[in-house]
């Protein structure tokens, strides 16, 4: 009978990506296994999704996509999340079916869920089936979420009113305000949604997290030594990162001709996550600072937000750049600067030798990618955990420079462009390269025969075969 590992991902690419390269991954050491990837496509999916699994699909005959029947969801819900975490609830019987049918073909190693899945635990539990979460995020944020429920108790009102930092074991104090928005105000549907996942977790017969050991070792130590729930047992984890996707070069030939003609390490490339948007404003003050200095750019444009509800979820029709950009920008900065709508092939820029920094969202598969490519970062955080993502990167990780944004993380032309310089020209800059270049060799040997990852690994797939189902 045909040995098969159940992927489930939650929407977006930020989630897809990095679970389905670890279907291929457990693909490349077991070849005899074959991976379905439980696919949801709620309304408001940008369809980048789409394009994505097609390739996938046809390029790893192995990985099979096994796409859910949608849910019934009222998606009036202005709250993104929250439409994304119900969403998923009511997917749980669509999962069960799905499992129960995969199980008339084949063995079920393993189920392994996006922790926002792991509504679909106990339907997984119920039919015997070994079941893990994959945290998509790295190791100093799953400290934060696997605490998340002691600090609630210690806490007894919201975390937006509290003003002194916050201690979880594994990182360094930190004030609340870094933590996702969605964890800190307790009268919120959606706070009650992150305790519920931090609640489950645990439950799970183990956990994957999309890190390695020599880039996150204090927060890996603390997750190892159960530091985090007096009285609730913890579940092994598995550091099996960094696990980032190798990209779609092809859409890419005019980026990547154009940063042929750059200098090497002369230009910082910009570009904030599969979703970021920045507002109109901020997008012209970014093109007078990036005008004001003298650093060569690759820049990813979107549209700003929309306040239209009907068009809320809806991918972001192309910018304007005319429109968005200040008169003659683009012929000014022509040759030492290029602008590109909506994507750019994030992975092979950040592997072009002509790119020498990122300013970057920090969501945890573009910090991966960076890493990976050994170039440094500048901290820009807009949304879910990327401030604690930031906060890691510019304190315990030391691989970005810090921006400077005001109360309302907006960033004034002139703090977009000294961080620039910072980044690209002084010493403090190249010693955030020096130790980029170090964890990109850290990353490649985790991942190599002997490698922590790679171990962590074996020891999973050793777990399945000693499991009784
Ligand atoms: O122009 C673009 C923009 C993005 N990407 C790719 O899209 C992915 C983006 O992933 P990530 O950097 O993790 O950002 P998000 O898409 O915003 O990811 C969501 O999921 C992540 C993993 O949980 C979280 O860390 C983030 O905060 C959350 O927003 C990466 O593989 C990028 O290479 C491109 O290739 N080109």
């Amino acid at each position: 009978m045909k040995q098969e590992v159940v992927l489930y991902p939650s929407p977006g690419m930020g989630h897809l990506v990095s679970l389905v390269e670890l279907g291929k991954l457990i693909l490349r050491h077991h070849p005899t296994f074959s991976i379905t990837v439980l696919i949801t496509k709620p309304p408001f999916d940008t369809g980048a999704t789409a394009e994505y699994v097609a390739r996938v699909a046809s390029q790893v005959s192995a990985i099979t996509f096994h796409e859910l029947p949608p849910a019934d969801l009222n998606v009036l819900n202005p709250n993104l999340e929250l439409l994304i975490f119900e969403w998923l609830s009511l997917c749980k019987p669509h999962v069960s079916e799905a499992l129960l049918s995969i199980s008339e073909k084949a063995r079920i190693k393993a189920f392994i869920m996006d922790f926002f899945c792991c509504t679909a635990l106990e339907v997984a539990r119920g039919m015997g089936i070994a079941s893990y979460i994959f945290f998509t995020s790295g190791a100093g944020f799953l400290d934060i979420f696997f605490y998340f429920p002691e600090l609630h108790k210690e806490n007894p009102g919201s975390f937006t009113d509290l003003d002194r930092d916050l201690v979880v074991p594994g990182i360094p104090p930190f004030p609340p305000r870094i933590m996702p928005t969605v964890m800190q105000d307790k009268s919120q549907d959606v706070y009650d949604w992150c305790m519920y996942y931090a609640s489950t977790m645990p439950k799970a017969d183990g956990i994957l997290v999309n890190t390695f050991e020599q880039l996150e070792p204090l927060a890996l130590k603390a997750l190892a030594a159960n530091e985090f729930r007096p009285g609730v047992p913890m579940p092994k984890i598995y550091c099996v990162g960094p696990l980032i996707t190798v990209g779609d070069a092809d859409r890419s030939s005019e980026v990547l001709a154009w940063l042929d003609t750059q200098p090497e390490g002369s230009v910082v490339f910009l570009c904030f996550g599969s979703v970021g948007r920045l507002s109109a404003t901020q997008i012209r003050e970014i093109a007078i600072g990036l005008e004001s200095q003298r650093q060569r750019f690759l820049w990813v444009v979107r549209s700003p937000p929309t306040e239209d509800p009907s068009r809320k979820f809806l991918p972001p029709a192309d910018p304007d750049l005319d429109a968005l950009l200040p008169e003659g920008f683009l012929e000014r900065t022509s040759g030492r600067g290029m602008v590109v709508k909506n994507w750019a092939p994030q992975v092979a820029v950040l592997r072009h030798s002509a790119v020498g920094g990122f300013v970057t969202h920090c969501g945890w598969n573009s910090i991966l990618e960076s890493i990976c490519a050994g170039v440094p970062m500048a901290a820009w955080p807009l949304y879910a955990e990327q401030e604690s993502n930031a906060f890691m990167m510019v304190g315990a990780l030391q691989l970005s420079v810090r921006l400077e944004r005001d109360d309302n993380g907006f960033v004034k032309a002139e703090a977009l462009a000294r961080c620039l310089r910072e980044l690209m020209e002084t010493e403090s800059g190249k010693r955030l390269r020096e130790r980029t270049t170090v964890l990109k060799d850290g990353a490649a040997k985790a991942l190599s025969e002997g490698g922590t990852s790679l171990k962590s690994l074996e020891l999973l797939v050793k777990a399945w075969d000693q499991a009784p189902n």
